[in-house]
């Protein structure tokens, strides 16, 4: 593999993943401009660009050295990480978890079939898109069933009498019932990863892969983050301070003139709703504003 200078991301060309993972780049100051045929975006400020792929294809672009970083779902990189053959070049590590594409991998089963446990698979059919996932979770508890693997449509299988029960994604549960099918078991919970290898490249890739974290756990700092600010008399500081949501230790500003009188900041870890700040008003406190954080830099 012929070495780069610049860094480059594998990221879902068109799917759920792809917008919130546009989002997080941009949200790290990533600029991109695609190219014609819309499968490569050149980074225009730092020196990293993006490869537009199937998300299926993410874990073994990194793995065979084609790309330094991905963004895919928990469930394809462990189903990745099962079957692939040998001929990777690099292990694979989760870098981080991104908060987003959350879902799980479960078993279902018809509505109406007595289900009392994964023994009632033996013997059975199960379609599934994850097959490596699911002849895992089989083995670990000794049961011998008839994998079916299909590449979409798993959930139509049991009432086409293909399989008799399925393995495949769930989120809200809307499909399943739609398909009169009934979940029983969850594999594996799932959210959208950055993916690379477990030993960054010594070189100015390895430096920018380290910058880009510190800003990814940045924007994850922030994206749920409040700043509460108030105005309050010093007495009444300590019951105020029991109400606040999360975070640090807020910092207190002398008000000018009024020596009894302070204002306070605070960073709440997550939303402040009407209900903590009508308690934190009846603590004494008045002026209240909470603001969203942009970014934040430890
Ligand atoms: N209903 C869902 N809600 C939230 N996240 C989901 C849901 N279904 C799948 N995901 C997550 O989003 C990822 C991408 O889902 P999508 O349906 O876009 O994939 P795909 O059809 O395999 O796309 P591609 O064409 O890239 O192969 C999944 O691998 C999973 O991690
Ligand atoms: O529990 P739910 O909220 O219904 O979500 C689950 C469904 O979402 C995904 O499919 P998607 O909608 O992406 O369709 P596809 O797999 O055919 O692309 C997944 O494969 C399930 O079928
Ligand atoms: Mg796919």
């Amino acid at each position: 593999m012929r070495p780069r200078d610049r860094l480059r991301i594998a990221m879902q060309k068109s799917g759920r993943l792809t917008e919130p993972a546009q989002d997080l780049l941009m949200r790290c100051g990533l600029a991109f401009r695609q190219s014609r045929d819309k499968l490569f975006c050149f980074g225009e400020g730092e020196p990293v660009d993006l490869l537009l792929v199937r998300d299926d294809d993410i874990p073994g672009l990194i793995a065979q050295g084609v790309c330094d970083l991905g963004i895919v779902g928990r469930n394809v990189l462990n189903e990745y990480q099962l079957t692939a053959g040998r001929e990777d070049a690099v292990a694979l590590a989760e870098w981080r978890a991104l908060g987003f594409g959350r879902c799980r991998l479960s078993l279902a089963v018809p509505q109406e079939m007595d289900y009392a446990g994964p023994v009632c698979m033996a013997g059975k059919r199960i379609a599934t898109s994850y097959p490596g996932l699911l002849g895992r979770w089989l083995r670990e508890r000794g049961i011998d069933a008839g994998v079916v693997t299909l590449a979409g449509s798993v959930e139509i299988a049991p009432r086409l009498g293909t399989a008799d029960a399925i393995c495949d994604l769930v989120q809200s549960g809307g499909t399943l019932a739609a398909n009169q099918l009934r979940e029983t078991d969850v594999l594996l919970e799932s959210e959208a990863l950055l993916v690379g290898p477990q030993v960054l490249p010594a070189d100015e890739r390895g430096d920018l892969v380290g910058l880009l974290l510190k800003r990814i756990d940045g924007v994850i700092q922030v994206r749920e983050s409040r700043l509460l600010l108030l105005q309050a008399s010093r007495g009444s500081l300590e019951a105020i301070t029991r109400l606040l949501p999360g975070g640090p230790q807020p910092t207190l500003l002398p008000l000018a003139g009024q020596p009894d009188q302070v204002m306070l900041q605070a960073l709440c870890a997550g939303e402040v709703s009407w209900r903590q700040l009508e308690e934190i008003k009846k603590a004494g406190a008045r002026e209240m504003f909470v603001l969203p954080v942009e970014r934040m830099l430890a």
